[in-house]
């Protein structure tokens, strides 16, 4: 007899789950919650990819799709920029965030994953992620993978939550997330799915050991700058020049 199937889900099929069911009020609440400054730190990430007109650009784990028009605003109508998530609700959001946008922006929105994705290698001129790299299942295949699509010589910027070293501002933050943001969330009926922020955060490696990480993916070049306090940071990597 042939036993029943069985039904694994596994971390992937969870987080992107939990993007899915977010997509509704996920920019609205970023908005809320960071009292507009997330589209602060979202405009130095696509400063510091070095993004320039004309260029081809990635945008990874573009979600709802903010990044990916910053990016298409500064590559411009001769440049092309590629929106990739793995949540099909949220690339929902973002095809209808660039409907609204004239002229139309060079932008593709493609539903794949981090880990395996669906280019050349040596394709991009420069890319961003945002709130990316705390979520995929396996941090180092992402920076891989990232690392094989960048042509020689190009720029990623990825933000993330991050660490402050100052104990009064590590409280503040974990404060922020426990007594504002989990709140705001439950009120929308979403309280599981941000509870999940801070032990992500937790889990998530801090400056340094992301910096290891992104030298061992391949990266010639690999700082990090915290922002707003430390509780925001953003990783610029650059590829060996050929
Ligand atoms: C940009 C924000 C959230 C992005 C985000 C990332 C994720 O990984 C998620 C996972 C699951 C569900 C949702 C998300 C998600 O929304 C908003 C961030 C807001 C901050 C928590 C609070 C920012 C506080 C301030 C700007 C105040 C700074 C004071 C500091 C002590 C200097
Ligand atoms: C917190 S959201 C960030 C969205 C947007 N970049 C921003 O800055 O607001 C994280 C996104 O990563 C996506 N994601 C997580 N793991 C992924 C993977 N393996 N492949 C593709 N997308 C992934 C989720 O679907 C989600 O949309």
């Amino acid at each position: 007899m042939t036993p029943p199937a069985v039904e694994t889900t596994t971390d992937a099929d969870r987080i992107q789950a939990l993007f899915n069911r977010i997509a509704p009020v996920y920019d609205r609440l970023n908005d809320w919650l960071s009292f507009g400054q997330h589209r602060i730190w979202k405009l130095m990430t696509v400063k510091w990819s070095h993004a320039s007109p004309g260029d081809i650009c990635l945008d990874l784990c573009c979600g709802s799709g903010d990044l990916a028009q910053l990016l298409g605003e500064r590559v411009g109508q001769t440049g092309q920029v590629f929106g990739v998530d793995f949540s099909s609700a949220q690339l929902e959001i973002a095809r209808q965030r660039g409907e609204n946008h004239y002229p139309p922006l060079p932008i593709q929105w493609i539903e794949a994953d981090a880990l395996n994705l669906p280019f050349a290698n040596n394709f991009f001129d420069a890319a961003t992620m945002g709130y990316g790299l705390r979520n995929v299942t396996d941090i180092p295949r992402s920076l891989q993978e990232l690392h094989r699509v960048l042509k020689p010589g190009a720029t990623a910027a990825i933000l993330d939550f991050h660490r402050p070293s100052n104990p009064t501002i590590q409280a503040i933050q974990q404060w922020i997330l426990q007594t504002i943001v989990v709140p705001v969330a439950t009120a929308n009926g979403l309280q599981e799915e941000y509870a999940y922020i801070l032990p992500s955060l937790e889990k998530f490696p801090q400056g340094p050991e992301q910096i290891r990480l992104a030298q061992q993916a391949g990266f010639a070049q690999a700082t990090h700058y915290p922002i707003s306090g430390g509780i925001m940071g953003v990783l610029v990597v650059t590829k060996r020049h050929s």
